[in-house]
């Protein structure tokens, strides 16, 4: 997904952001991006804080020029327009905000109806199409309550019916669901798939977690110290992680961690003497519910111990982690047959 593309809803061609400081030098917030986001995909952007997202984000609709480069949105360079162009590339991008942004002096109603007005929509359009916005986002008898009133998940509902009102064809999503608890988070999701699939709208949202890329991005970026450090299909990256920064993500969320036990004697390097491997093995696909510890045991006789393992969905894709010891002197044998067989398998370390 990098590179120019032209089946691309947004792009970013080698973009570079600096600020001024104030002592005169100048700070880079990201440099030499180059990023391709799908017509109709979840793409997800994951990094720490001060790692560049937000400032990347809020290229997309102009919020933030770029020092060097290009952002294209269907085809139009934002950090190059301005006036009607910059207001008209805007009402193609809709936005939704952690702190969900609305006015606690507007009802429900009033807050999704804003955008319309701002538009100069004519006033007998707008009430039928709140009604229906406040009705696909699911909030159909709470539209004459205050945001007050509301639950963050409700609030965040209604931010994503005022992002839609417009008929965006991008919508970016600022951590939108970093402020609510993980049952509501899930519902939110939920929320942005459907939307994702029934108005065919291209999601661009920024996260520090991956469990939010694994349950709805198809596509992927992590960024690093205002680089982009890797990217692709969601599935792939998962599968084969290859910075070491995705590895840490992604250990938070792939469910399978070592054992206090063995993770207190884990040697880096394979000592002297017998000693057993400790692997990590993934599986995905069709092969995330093949037999392969029975297979590795018949057919090469090599025992594995499970010390601890998980399968989850990754989109609609299972995935699973298992990690596993066994015999050192068989260690290659088992993972070289291991990764014969379409599984990815990494060594951890190593006990006596
Ligand atoms: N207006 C600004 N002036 C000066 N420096 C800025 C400005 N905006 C961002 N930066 C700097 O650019 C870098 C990237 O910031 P950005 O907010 O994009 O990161 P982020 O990944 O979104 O972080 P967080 O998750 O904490 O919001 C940081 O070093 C930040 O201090």
């Amino acid at each position: 997904m990098t590179g120019t593309d032209q089946g691309a809803a947004m792009t970013f061609e080698g973009v570079g952001k600096a600020f001024p400081k104030a002592d005169g030098s100048r700070v880079t917030a990201l440099a030499d991006i180059n990023l391709s986001v799908p017509q109709g995909s979840v793409t997800g952007i994951i990094g720490r804080s001060g790692a560049g997202k937000s400032t990347l984000l809020r290229m997309v609709n102009g919020l933030e020029r770029p020092t060097e480069g290009r952002v294209l949105v269907g085809g139009r360079d934002v950090g190059g327009a301005n006036g009607a162009a910059l207001r008209a590339i805007r009402r193609d991008v809709g936005m939704i905000f952690q702190h969900f942004n609305l006015l606690a002096s507007r009802t429900v109603r009033g807050n999704i109806a804003l955008p319309l007005e701002i538009a100069g929509t004519p006033a007998q359009q707008i009430r039928p199409r709140v009604d229906q916005l406040i009705e696909q986002v699911g909030l159909s008898a709470l539209g004459d309550r205050y945001p007050a009133e509301l639950s963050g998940g409700q609030k965040q509902r209604v931010g994503i019916a005022r992002a839609l009102a417009t008929n965006p064809k991008v919508l970016l999503s600022d951590e939108a669901t970093s402020a609510l608890d993980p049952e509501t988070t899930q519902t939110v999701l939920e929320l942005l798939e459907r939307i994702n699939r029934d108005l065919g709208l291209t999601i661009l949202l920024i996260t520090h977690e991956m469990a939010v890329l694994r349950d709805v991005a198809s596509h992927m970026a992590v960024i690093e110290g205002g680089r982009i450090v890797e990217a692709g299909p969601t599935y792939d990256v998962f599968r084969k992680p290859a910075h070491p920064t995705t590895r840490s993500f992604l250990s938070g969320v792939t469910g399978a961690t070592l054992p206090g036990f063995i993770a207190g004697r884990l040697l880096p390097e394979r000592p002297d003497g017998p000693s057993q491997e400790v692997i990590r093995v993934t599986f995905a696909g069709q092969h995330a519910t093949d037999p392969m510890l029975a297979r590795l045991a018949t057919d090469l006789g090599i025992a594995a111990n499970i010390l601890s393992g998980n399968i989850e969905e990754v989109g609609p894709h299972p995935f699973g982690n298992l990690l596993l010891s066994l015999d050192a002197d068989r260690g290659a044998q088992a993972r070289a047959y291991l990764e014969r067989h379409g599984l990815t398998t990494e060594v951890l370390g190593h006990v006596r």
